[in-house]
């Protein structure tokens, strides 16, 4: 059914309106232009002033005539994820891409004391979409695209250790960030069908693309000879960031596409065109997901207003 699924097919999405986190680089930016070139009016919400704005220039060039616009959002910062939803200025929100990440990062903490990877991938986005719930319920036909990775399969989260604060292995807190997302969408579409609404929660894989991703820590660190080999693997490896964004895409757009889904990268698991996705069973365990939940309410102070 997707063989072959490329950015040609996105539907047209005149009129619709679509929050594209982390949109300056890598698969954010891919899918606001592609989203962009297909009609829709793009949020792109990213943390830099000077990124978001180099990107919206960037944008306007490859797609001339584009509704495109930056705004910014720090999601290592409840402050700036409730001021971004408080001046949301549209009726409508069709699609929100929580794309935004960060990876293998040394140990940090967000402005809310969380750790950076689990503050930034899961609790920003958790609490950037319960803020902006109302306008997705008022927007027949909304969906919401958490990015994961199949990098969810190296650990599933500790519900003890949400900050990893007793031990933190970088990989883990990834993988760890990496389920809390797919956990995330399983509670959501959960909520949501319980309360007979039609937004769809689903997931995305990118495979592995060639972005600023996996040289944020290696350069953070200062390890020259690292970020080399890690540059050499992007080249020789990776697919392009085009490609990586086809599954977001393909959640975001295309037409049967189920709640609680993960579509990923095609057969091979790590490039090709979008397809469902294995996923590890913990990413879809009722107890846990609904724990999390709970917790990631207390931790942002977002509680979820479902009708
Ligand atoms: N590239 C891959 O191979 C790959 C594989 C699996 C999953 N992913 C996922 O894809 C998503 C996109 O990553 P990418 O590969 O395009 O990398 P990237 O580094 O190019 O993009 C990540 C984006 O997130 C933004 N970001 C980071 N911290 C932020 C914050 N505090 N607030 C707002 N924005 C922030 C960055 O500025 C950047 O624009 C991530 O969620 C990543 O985990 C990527």
């Amino acid at each position: 059914m997707t063989q072959g699924w490329n950015a040609r097919d996105i539907p047209d999405q005149s009129g619709r309106t679509a929050v594209v986190t982390g949109a300056n680089s890598g698969i954010g930016y891919i899918t606001a232009r592609e989203l962009a070139r297909r009609g829709a009016r793009v949020l792109l919400a990213c943390r830099s002033e000077a990124r978001g704005q180099e990107a919206q220039a960037r944008l306007l060039r490859e797609v001339p005539g584009a509704d495109a616009q930056f705004v910014p959002l720090d999601l290592a910062d409840l402050a700036s994820v409730r001021e971004f939803a408080a001046s949301y200025p549209h009726a409508r929100l069709d699609l929100l891409i929580n794309n935004a990440g960060v990876m293998a990062l040394p140990y940090g903490r967000t402005a809310d004391g969380f750790e950076t990877q689990f503050g930034v991938n899961h609790l920003g986005h958790f609490a950037l979409t319960g803020l902006l719930l109302p306008k997705l319920l008022d927007t027949p036909g909304a969906r919401v695209v958490s990015v994961s990775s199949g990098m969810h399969v190296i650990a599933n989260i500790d519900i003890g250790d949400l900050n990893s604060e007793h031990r933190y292995r970088r990989w883990i807190a990834y993988g760890r960030s990496k389920t809390a997302n797919l956990l995330f969408v399983h509670e959501f579409a959960r909520r949501l069908a319980a309360a007979g609404s039609d937004v769809i929660a689903a997931a995305a894989h990118p495979g592995y693309a060639a972005t600023n991703l996996q040289t944020a820590g290696t350069k953070m660190e200062g390890r020259a000879t690292a970020t080399r080999v890690v540059e050499l693997g992007n080249r020789v490896l990776a697919q392009p960031a085009e490609s990586g964004a086809l599954p977001t895409l393909y959640a975001a757009t295309a037409p049967g596409v189920r709640p609680d889904s993960f579509t990923g990268p095609g057969r091979l698991g790590w490039r090709g065109a979008p397809a469902p996705s294995w996923r590890a069973k913990w990413t879809r365990h009722d107890v846990s997901g609904e724990r999390l939940w709970i917790a990631s309410e207390q931790l942002t102070g977002v509680t979820y207003k479902t009708p």
